[in-house]
């Protein structure tokens, strides 16, 4: 086990809309460099609690704690989400596909890093001009974009639309491009849904490689059980938004209040219904 700090900490987070209290103080740590799947039936809060690490909505109560490899730390629950996403780089992804459907593959990972771009132009037309700066910042945008081309096996593709692709590859596609931000922490939410089998194999070669070739920390909502259990080094599991279960995907696998709560029912009648299921 390494001593590094987490690199996200999650205390007593409670999200209220109304009565409806979607996320009741939620403690939890997503470890630098690992994989943390965010798991738990439909409505149990995952969602919420994303919108919440990323900037989308203000907690109603509690604290969310970022903590940079470099020693920086953020408390993400006071920054706005443009904030969360330029400073302390925490990029995320969307359960349904928000890609400029018009726009080329290529013409996505470039707008990715507008931002950058337009640091380098002294937010001026200097950029139009040709300035140096701008110059060296464009070709770095190029070669960033053209390796995660290459790492999402695209680059034949760049000059397609987005919009045209396979929906496996426009998943993969919009990782991408949250990876050309460089960010300390990647939130996916839902990545593998609406994915056949080698799709999902593809998507899990990816991750992979985002976390041992880049060691970026990826924190991920996941329906898909054979994802889950393939690559995550933790899983926290929610159920009514509090958190029900944490562990390795093993222990997770054999925890008697998951398999209940997956399954709709009370702990005691766990070992009927998993008779029954022949589980
Ligand atoms: N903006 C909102 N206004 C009111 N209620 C909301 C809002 N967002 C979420 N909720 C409620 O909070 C609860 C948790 O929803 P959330 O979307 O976070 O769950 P989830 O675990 O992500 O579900 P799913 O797996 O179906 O995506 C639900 O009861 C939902 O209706």
């Amino acid at each position: 086990m390494s001593n590094a700090p987490p690199i996200l900490r999650v205390e007593g987070l409670t999200m209220r809309f109304g009565g409806i209290v979607a996320v009741n103080e939620l403690s939890f740590e997503a470890q630098r460099g690992k994989i943390t799947a965010l798991i738990g039936p439909n409505g149990a809060g995952k969602t919420t609690v994303f919108n919440c690490i990323t900037g989308f909505y203000k907690p109603s109560a509690g604290a969310i704690g970022l903590q940079h490899p470099g020693g920086d730390s953020y408390r993400l629950d006071k920054l706005n989400d443009f904030r969360i996403t330029k400073i302390a780089k925490v990029a995320r992804t969307f359960q349904n596909i928000r890609l400029f459907a018009g726009m080329t593959a290529l013409e996505n990972l470039m707008v990715a890093q507008h931002n950058k771009l337009m640091l380098a132009s002294g937010l001026t037309f200097l950029g139009l001009f040709g300035a140096p700066s701008w110059r060296a910042a464009e070709k770095q945008a190029i070669e960033r974009a053209t390796f995660w081309l290459k790492q999402i096996g695209l680059l034949e593709r760049a000059d397609e639309a987005a919009g045209n692709l396979p929906y496996g590859d426009q998943r993969r596609l919009e990782i991408a491009r949250a990876m050309c931000t460089e960010p300390v922490l990647l939130c996916l939410d839902e990545p593998a849904a609406g994915l056949n089998a080698r799709e999902s194999a593809a998507l899990s070669e990816l991750l992979l490689s985002i976390r041992d070739d880049h060691g970026t920390s990826i924190l991920l909502i996941e329906h898909d059980m054979s994802v889950v259990m393939e690559i995550s080094d933790a899983v926290v599991v929610l159920d009514y938004g509090v958190k029900i279960a944490e562990g390795t995907p093993q222990q997770i696998r054999d925890d008697q209040r998951v398999i209940a709560a997956y399954l709709g029912v009370e702990d005691e009648e766990v070992e009927a219904v998993e008779q029954e299921l022949g589980l």
